[in-house]
Order: structure tokens, then sequence, then C-alpha cells
């Protein structure tokens, strides 16, 4: 199935103006996002922002209250069969039946689908280190996370729907669910990944959506996020410099920055000013602090990280 032509690019997921209410509670408040075929894609949002409600809606799962959603083309309320035909998807907690085995899971799996890669089931199965012998009820949280995984990796499908799909495996396994996402991506899958997990979302994901209160807060391409974000800047200053540095600082328009005291411990040793500098006026800053004498200056390149947790602040509704 090729993905929808709809806004001059091929999007694969397109919702706009998403609205899902349980009672008179909003989950979801005007959601948009849209998600380019063949592009991993960041969901990003603090603890109850929507994104999982969002995803249940995508999967036909849940109605929408309002709003417009396209999956793969269609609409998940009324072809639901037909999305999910097409997509995989990975809760956060998944559930199996207990008396079954690894490979008989896989099995039914499959058989609900209809569709089937063998190969490459041996294959992630090998790769997860999933023992496909022992009953479910005895698989750990992460076993269980392992058996979804490669279901939906090994499904011949075009759209990979990941809700906090790794919360439970360990770092050998993180790194394994890594780089089967980018190969699905290699492929021409489009993966939409919703994860707490901001160094994953770092790593794999070429853009994010970032929700808030069930809203849209920021969205783009990570490429020019870090470009956006403030680089981190820190020098020593000799003693009675300070002033002057923070002066020409402020007629760069930055606020002069932060300042730990000196150790009283190590008497020879001068002040540390730290600062948030925007990437373009870099050069600038470090210029000021050499001419000032300034020792030990270190710049550190924005981290997503940093932009992430601005947006995960100051979350009470
Ligand atoms: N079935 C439901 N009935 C009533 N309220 C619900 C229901 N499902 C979700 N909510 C509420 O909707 C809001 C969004 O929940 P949702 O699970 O979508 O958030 P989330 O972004 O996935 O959070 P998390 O990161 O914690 O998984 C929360 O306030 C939640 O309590």
């Amino acid at each position: 199935m090729s993905v929808e032509t709809g806004t001059g690019k091929d999007t694969a997921v397109d919702v706009q103006g998403l609205v899902k209410r349980f009672g008179s509670f909003a989950a979801v408040e005007g959601l948009d996002l849209r998600v380019r075929g063949g592009e991993v894609h960041g969901f990003l949002g603090p603890n109850g922002a929507g994104k999982t409600t969002t995803i249940r809606v995508l999967l036909g799962l849940y109605r929408a209250s309002a709003g417009r959603i396209r999956v793969l083309g269609c609409d998940p309320a009324t072809e639901a069969a037909q999305v999910n035909r097409h997509v995989s998807y990975v809760p956060g907690e998944v559930t199996l039946w207990p008396n079954l085995t690894g490979q008989e899971v896989l099995d039914a799996l499959a058989g609900l689908r209809g569709a089937r890669n063998a190969a490459a089931e041996r294959r992630l199965t090998e790769d997860f280190a999933l023992e496909p012998r022992k009953p479910v009820r005895a698989y750990s949280k992460g076993n269980r996370q392992k058996v979804a995984l490669v279901a939906a990796f090994a499904a011949p499908t075009d759209l990979l729907i990941l809700d906090e799909p790794t919360a439970g495996l360990d770092p050998l396994m993180e790194e394994v669910f890594q780089r089967c996402v980018r190969e699905a991506a290699g492929a021409g899958r489009t993966v939409l990944l919703s994860s707490h997990i901001l160094a994953e979302v770092e790593d794999v994901c070429e853009s994010v959506s970032i929700i808030k209160d069930g809203r849209l807060v920021e969205s783009g391409r990570l490429a020019e996020m870090r470009h956006l974000a403030a680089s981190r800047v820190t020098a020593r200053l000799g003693a009675g410099r300070e002033a002057a540095v923070r002066g020409e600082l402020r007629t760069l328009g930055l606020d002069g920055g932060e300042s730990s005291e000196a150790d009283p411990d190590e008497p020879g040793r001068s002040d540390e000013v730290r600062m948030s500098v925007p990437r373009g006026q870099v050069t600038a800053v470090l210029g000021v602090l050499a001419a000032a004498g300034a020792t030990d200056i270190t710049c550190t390149p924005a981290k997503l990280e940093d932009l992430f947790l601005r947006h995960y602040q100051a979350v009470a509704r």
C-alpha cells in the first residue's frame, strides 16, 4: 500500500484538529500531527499529554470526537481493518496469551494478520535473543516486549506505531531495537515512535512532534531544532574582569550568564561563568572571552534533551 499524497509530500499519518473527549474531559484538544512516509518520527510529551490516546485513535481503537484522521490514506474510524493490515503496533505494556509459547504467539499474530515473513521473524527472534519455546507466563516484562517487537518488525507492514516500546529492554536490546528501526526506515517503512527515552529519540528519529495537554507544541526536523537550540559556554575569568565581560555580553543581547563563586579552598582559582548562547552568537561570545583573558573555555553544542525538557516543564493543567 502506498502512502497518501495529500500535502505535496507523501504523508503516512495526517491528523488535523483531533479532539478526543472522555466525558467532559478532553484528553486531546485540537491536535495536528503529520508524519511523512519513510521517516522515523518521534512522538514526545509529558505523562498524560495524550500520546497513547492519539495512537489509539490512529489504530481505530478509539473514535475521535472531532478532527480529520488519515493513516496510510485511510480513515481508521471506518477502515480500521484496512489500517491494521498495513500497520504494526507495539504498546508499552504487552499482554499475551499466558499459556502459549513465544513461538505460538508469533504464529497466532501472523495468523491474525494473514501475512508473514517467516525468514525475517527467525532473524529477529535471534537478534532479540528471544527464547521461543518458553511459555509466555514465564517471560519477564522485557521478554514479552520482545515478542511484540519481533512480530511488529517481521510483519510485512508499511507503518510501525510504537508506543514506549522499549520500556523493560536492557541496553543491549535497546541497541538491537534501534538497529531494527533504522533497517525499517532503510526499507522505506514509516515509524511513529512514542518514547520518554530522549537519547533514543535523538539517535533514531529524523523529526519529532512534541505534545502537551493534548496539543502540538513543537514539530520539525531534529537537525533544524538542533540548529535553533543554544550552545552551552563556560569559562573562568581572572579576578576583576567579570563586570567588564558581563557588560560586553549584554551589548550582544545576552544576559551576562550565571556565575559560580570562586572556590574558597582554591584561592588562586577565578570565578566560572556559564551561559546559554544562541548558535549564531557563539563566535562573538568566544571572542569576548578570549579578549578578556578567560581560561578553561568550553563550548558544548546544544543537546536536544535541553530543548525537549523545556516543554516538559510546567506541565500542570
Ligand atoms: N479511557 C480513558 N478515560 C478517561 N480518561 C482517560 C482515558 N484514557 C486516557 N485518559 C486521560 O487522558 C489523558 C491523556 O492520557 P494518555 O494515556 O493519552 O497520555 P500519554 O501522553 O500517553 O501519557 P504517558 O506518557 O503517561 O503514557 C490523561 O489525563 C489520562 O488520564
